[in-house]
């Protein structure tokens, strides 16, 4: 799916790669048919002119946000006149690469519709919202509360006289405020608000309602609704109308309020399903599935981008070979570096297991067995939170592996960490995330010798055995054993939750001490995640990878598990399973990973199958000729459209014409 102009700066990293490129592309698609879509849809894309991307970072907002809608409009339009599928049209959309309302309607308002509306309920809003005749959004955080979903202070208030809830903003606090879409382009609003029934307060459920005339685009009455402004960083999520929106006394038909889960009657009566409560929350573990192979992709960005660049960047040299190096030479350059490019296969991978795991809870939630959703929603949880914050600072490092020339937008890098920034925060923050996970552990821990634990925690039933018994790594080849791995962070992540469980235990159970616990609850949480991760790429690459790129990927896979035995050190080192010297023997052991990679670096970056269209980036190009597209990039910053700078004779010239001594000058 190259893009290059027929010059290749970078062919003699290509002829060093050791493995079946094509294979590689087609696992990390996650399939032939995947591979194909893929490159399909983003040749789409990149031929086409109105998706350009072309001086995003340097239209204003209200530009910015028109031409994203012309590029939403036009994608909609290319995906009827083309009768793509469903999955085309959401690699198509993807490829388009811009945050829009569509994200959010079909990420989140038909998602929840499909998860919380009865069957009647999805007859009547799936086709149209499938068709685009309304444009929906997930309007559940407000000024006043986001994490605190139980806290939310909208109201809706059924009248049993009319038949209808009566949506109201009660504060100032109870405005919806943040949700994708809201501002401008919606015409409903997937509403979370307290339901009240004769008085009675029943807690947060979901309603929807219509908030822009179908009309003419206006404000219903009582109802007001905007954009909450500009946002982090040039371009980035800026083509996103994230809104507010209150209502003064707004009657909706009581229909609309989603009923899978909890039922009013006409005559008020509220009845609950025998349903768990927390399916209503079955939107966001769909969506945090999702964004670990997210993470992947953006992750990847960054790394093509730093991989390709440090290939062609030379600098300084040694007597030791005729001319300067390239910069992926060095090791302190390969040891930020490469741990990134394994992260990003590492995601992948993992991504791909999400997949299958989302999909078995759906089918058991559909027979009615709710026994894994505790162990799913830890999982998903997790998972989110640690991939989007290892991606959003592996962006950054990316940036700053690129160096002075990395600052420029022109590199395509601060605009993806603009982009990528705010999912640490949206779909939970990822401090709060890790306190589920942490109270998962402990749920799980305390029932242990009743309940066996189930997937992602099954270690936790051998928690004896992982508390005893130590590291018993000798030599540094022992560490090139999965078992041998696996054993060490399923160790370590066992005692850091039973030492944080102990502790608490041995208190009187106060919310405070958990507060007080928080600190270590949260390492904890994460010490599980990285478990995960690493079991699973692990279990990934187990499982049928084609003999032409296996050899590369063990190799990603020990360097993606040994840099997080060695950046954890500390903590591995802290619950006595390893000792200094074993640490320090799985860093020579890393170090020996960095060599195998460095001959494959481009190719495995190249394996991503990123076009330049999609990189956007002068230092990312697949031809690698780097200097001569940053020197044309120049001649289209707006300050050179005039060779004399506008502003110059109010401003410059009087400064270089008074010709007069500063009164302070001492000259
Ligand atoms: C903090 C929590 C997790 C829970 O708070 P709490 O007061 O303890 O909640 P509770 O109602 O008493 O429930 C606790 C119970 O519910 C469970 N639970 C919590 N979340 C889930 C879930 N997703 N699936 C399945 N189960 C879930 C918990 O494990 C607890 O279970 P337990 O009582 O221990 O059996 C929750 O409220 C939450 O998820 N907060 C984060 C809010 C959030 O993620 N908002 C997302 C808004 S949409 C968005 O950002 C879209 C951006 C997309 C874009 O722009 O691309
Ligand atoms: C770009 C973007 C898009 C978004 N899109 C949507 C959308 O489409 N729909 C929607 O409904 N929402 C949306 N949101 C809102 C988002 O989901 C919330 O901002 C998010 O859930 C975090 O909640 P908060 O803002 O209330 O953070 P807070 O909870 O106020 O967090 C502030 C700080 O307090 C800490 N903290 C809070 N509680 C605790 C605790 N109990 N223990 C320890 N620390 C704590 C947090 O870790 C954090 O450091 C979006 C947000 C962004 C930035």
């Amino acid at each position: 799916m190259q893009d290059g102009n027929g010059l290749d700066h970078l062919a003699g990293e290509r002829a060093m790669a050791q493995f079946d490129l094509q294979a590689m592309k087609v696992y990390l698609a996650g399939g032939q048919r995947e591979y194909e879509i893929s490159t399909k849809m983003a040749q789409l894309v990149a031929n086409d002119p109105v998706f350009s991307k072309e001086d995003r970072v340097r239209l204003a907002r209200k530009d910015l946000y028109k031409n994203s809608l012309r590029k939403a409009g036009h994608a909609w339009k290319t995906i009827l006149e083309k009768g793509l599928s469903e999955v085309e049209g959401l690699k198509l959309r993807h490829f388009v690469d811009e945050p829009t309302y569509t994200d959010l309607h079909w990420g989140m308002f038909i998602p929840a519709i499909k998860g919380q509306g009865t069957e009647e309920q999805q007859h009547k809003w799936l086709p149209l919202a499938y068709k685009m005749a309304i444009i929906g959004c997930y309007a559940q955080t407000e000024l006043g509360h986001g994490s605190n979903v139980q806290g939310l202070e909208t109201t809706a208030t059924f009248d049993p006289t009319t038949d209808e809830f009566i949506m109201h903003s009660p504060t100032v606090t109870s405005t919806k405020w943040w949700p994708g879409g809201l501002g401008k382009a919606s015409t409903h609003a997937l509403v979370y608000a307290r339901l009240i029934t004769d008085k009675k307060d029943h807690g947060i459920h979901a309603f929807i309602a219509p908030i822009r005339s179908l009309e003419d685009h206006t404000p219903l009455p009582n109802v007001t609704v905007g954009d909450i402004g500009v946002k982090f960083g040039n371009g980035g999520y800026n083509t996103m109308d994230n809104g507010f929106l209150r209502f003064d006394h707004v009657r909706i038909p009581r229909e609309n309020m989603l009923m899978r889960l909890a039922t009013v009657t006409k005559d008020g009566k509220y009845v609950r399903s025998n349903k768990p409560r927390q399916l209503g929350y079955g939107a966001m573990v769909f969506v945090r599935q999702g964004i670990v192979i997210d993470a992947s992709i953006y992750l990847s960005r960054a790394v093509t981008i730093a991989v390709r660049y440090s290939a062609v960047r030379r600098q300084f040299g040694n007597k030791d070979e005729p001319g300067e190096l390239q910069v992926i030479q060095y090791r302190t350059q390969q040891s930020r570096l490469f741990p990134l490019l394994a992260t990003a296969y590492a995601y992948r991978a993992v991504g791909f297991w999400m997949k299958s795991l989302y999909a078995d809870v759906m089918k058991r939630l559909n027979d009615n067995d709710f026994s894994t959703l505790p162990e799913v929603h830890a999982c998903t949880a997790g998972l989110k939170s640690i991939t989007t914050s290892v991606t959003a600072d592996g962006i950054e490092e990316c940036r700053k592996l690129c160096g002075g020339h990395g600052f420029l937008c022109a590199s395509g890098l601060p605009e993806l960490y603009a982009a990528y920034v705010p999912a640490c925060t949206y779909e939970g923050d990822n401090t709060i995330l890790l306190l589920q996970v942490a109270r998962f552990l402990l749920k799980t821990l305390s029932q242990v010798s009743k309940v066996r634990p189930v997937g992602t925690a099954a270690y936790l039933g051998n928690i004896k055995q992982l508390s005893t018994q130590n590291c018993k790594v000798s030599q540094g080849h022992d560490w090139l054993n999965t078992s041998v791995l696996l054993e060490a962070f399923e160790a370590r992540s066992a005692r850091q939750a039973a030492a944080v469980a102990l502790r608490l235990a041995k208190g009187s159970g106060s919310e405070a001490e958990f507060q007080e616990n928080t600190p270590e609850l949260v390492e904890s949480a994460r010490a599980h995640c990285q478990l995960i991760l690493v079991s699973k790429f692990i279990e990934q690459l187990q499982t049928g990878t084609p003999e032409g790129i296996r050899k590369q990927l063990e190799v990603l896979c020990y360097t993606y598990a040994f840099s997080q035995l060695i950046d954890n050190a500390g903590d591995f080192l802290a619950t006595g399973y390893v000792t200094g010297n074993q640490i320090a023997l799985a860093k020579e052991e890393l170090k020996h990973m960095f060599d195998k990679i460095r001959p494959n670096a481009v190719a495995l970056v190249d394996a991503f199958d990123h076009t330049d269209d999609y990189l956007g980036s002068a230092l990312g190009r697949y031809d690698g000729d780097v200097y001569t597209h940053l020197y044309k990039g120049a001649f289209k910053e707006s300050l050179n459209d005039t060779v004399v700078v506008d502003g110059y004779e109010e401003y410059l010239k009087p400064v270089l014409t008074q010709n007069l001594w500063a009164p302070h000058s001492k000259l």
